[in-house]
């Protein structure tokens, strides 16, 4: 067997044996605006999330984390870079098929809830299913509404809600498409430190339970305590990227950027 036979049958078995990450992102790089007022939010970003993993990520504020997330999800087009969602990569893909890539295979989670009002507990979470033009498998639907405990709510709309439950709709929307990957952006931002212990909980149920992949932006270390990794960025590049490092250390990476972390339930 020649050498480059033999390497080729290293890389075939590699590939064989390596999973697909839910999400890859290779050289990632966003630049805002024009020569002169250029913003470098993104540097060259190489990332991989594994399925069934739950990310934070985090950074002082302008750091790129709003940037990796958006354009990860295919809601922007990076500068130059790569991004594949499961083994789709997305720079290749039309408007269309990038839009239909979203409906199906990425959930979003906002700090706003981001609810229609005018629809019922039931059609939020169903919505993404409508507009991806599939029927509702209603035994699905009832598995994700029980795991966000929300059976008696079913008929109610968002505005009778307190912010805890309106999240939980949000996330059961997020479920409904069985996406690849579900992007949350500052979930618990509006929400009680209680209140917020329990979205985060849930969160961490959907990936340990139902094998999601979550990545989630916070700034709050206790938030990311949740997460089985957190990624740190500043100035559009990845500092730290540490395996469950508890709340205490990932405020202390925090602080030597430069930046105060917000006050953490340990006091
Ligand atoms: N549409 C835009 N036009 C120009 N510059 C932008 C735009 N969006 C973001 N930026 C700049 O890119 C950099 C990264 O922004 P980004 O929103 O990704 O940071 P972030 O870490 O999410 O910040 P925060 O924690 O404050 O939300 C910042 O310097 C920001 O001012």
């Amino acid at each position: 067997m020649s050498v480059n036979s033999a390497r080729l049958d290293v890389v075939s078995t590699v590939n064989k044996e390596t999973p697909v990450a839910a999400v890859r992102v290779q050289q990632l790089r966003k630049v805002y605006g024009g020569d002169r007022q250029a913003v470098t939010a993104l540097a060259g970003v190489d990332a991989a999330f594994q399925r069934g993993t739950f990310t934070a990520v985090m950074g002082p504020s302008g750091s790129g984390k709003s940037t990796l997330l958006q354009t990860a999800a295919g809601l922007d087009r990076p500068t130059s870079g790569l991004v594949w969602v499961g083994d789709t990569e997305l720079s290749r893909l039309s408007e269309t098929k990038l839009t239909k890539l979203r409906r199906s295979e990425i959930g979003f989670v906002f700090q706003a809830f981001n609810l229609v009002g005018a629809l019922t507990v039931r059609e939020n979470i169903t919505l993404p299913l409508r507009l991806s033009g599939k029927r509702a498998d209603p035994l699905w639907t009832r598995q994700i509404v029980d795991r966000v405990g929300l059976t008696e709510r079913l008929s109610h709309r968002p505005s009778e809600l307190s912010g805890g439950q309106q999240q939980r709709v949000a996330i059961a929307r997020a479920l409904a498409t069985r996406p690849e990957v579900i992007f949350c952006d500052e979930p618990t931002g509006a929400l009680d430190t209680q209140t917020a212990g329990e979205v985060l909980a849930l969160l961490r149920s959907v990936v340990d339970e139902a094998g999601q992949t979550v990545i989630m932006v916070t700034h709050d270390p206790v938030a990311a305590s949740y997460a089985d990794r957190v990624m740190v960025l500043a100035d559009g590049r990845i500092v730290h990227d540490m395996p469950q490092p508890g709340a205490a250390r990932i405020a202390e990476h925090l602080a030597t950027l430069g930046r105060r972390p917000q006050p953490t339930q340990e006091g």
